[in-house]
């Protein structure tokens, strides 16, 4: 993020689990964090000089506003739409047309709104057989990276953005899914047994292989669990997520339980 200033904590992560101490960013409400997030990702996203800008996008409800910002007159201009190649870190397996589509929501918030060439647009497909979709749209991350296995010390992603569900999913790793045992597939399906849909998702080896993966939240909803996080709940999806690279958790105070 901008500078290791005031708001600015080291996370207290206990060890002995899985989750690599990252920073923590608590700023004062959900506006805040969303500003700061457009700020910092314009500035990661102009920085980057070898290469596409690699971006997984994170859906649901509280990346809306960050969207809105990038696509208002303030970034519309700033932000290096053409270098960056979007991708998704998640997606229900439903039409793109429909409400709870993570695509539809991203394309209604800012890229129906900015002058992104097409195909740098990645969304995941969701229609035929979740398990070939998953496969394609893993090819389509490979074409990018320009190979098909991970090497460590060329991340996949610049940055990998994440949420947090109330019941600890992150992107659409669901807890007590097998999907959180896979340690190859770069993509793969999720069928959570307490939430609407089946899903696409980035596994944690994906994930893992970032330059940075920020965890953006906000409300006093997500307090819990961050806090099972925080204090080391392997039961939480969210526990395990790694990064090669710097992992940052932004939010609000309401969401920090401050
Ligand atoms: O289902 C999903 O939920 C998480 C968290 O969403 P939020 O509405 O609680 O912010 C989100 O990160 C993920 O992309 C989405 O598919």
């Amino acid at each position: 993020m901008e500078s290791r200033n005031s708001c600015w904590e080291k996370p207290d992560m206990t060890a002995g689990h899985d989750v690599k101490t990252g920073a923590m960013v608590v700023l004062p409400d959900a506006e805040a964090v969303a500003q700061h997030m457009a700020k910092w990702l314009t500035a990661q996203a102009l920085a980057k000089k070898d290469g596409p800008f690699v971006l997984a996008l994170s859906g649901g409800s509280t990346p809306r506003r960050l969207y809105q910002i990038l696509a208002s007159a303030e970034y519309r201009d700033r932000f290096p739409w053409a270098k960056t190649q979007f991708f998704f870190g998640d997606e229900r397996f439903v039409p793109e047309s429909d409400a709870a589509s993570n695509y539809n929501m991203v394309e209604t918030e800012m890229l129906a709104h900015v002058k992104v060439p097409p195909g740098n647009v990645h969304p995941m497909p969701t229609s035929g057989d979740p398990v070939q979709a998953a496969a394609q749209y893993q090819a389509e991350l490979a074409a990018v990276y320009g190979g098909k296995t991970l090497e460590p010390g060329r991340p996949l992603f610049d940055v990998v953005m994440l949420g947090l569900g109330d019941n600890g999913h992150t992107a659409s790793l669901f807890p007590r899914q097998p999907v959180l045992e896979e340690k190859k597939l770069w993509v793969s399906t999720c069928v959570p047994d307490d939430a609407p849909h089946t899903r696409l998702t980035l596994t944690y080896p994906a994930i893992h292989s970032s330059r940075h993966v920020v965890f953006m939240l906000a409300g006093a909803g997500k307090h819990e669990a961050f806090a099972r996080v925080r204090a080391g709940d392997p039961a939480e999806p969210a526990s395990h997520i790694t990064t090669e690279g710097e992992l940052i958790w932004l939010m609000d105070k309401a969401a920090a339980g401050q």
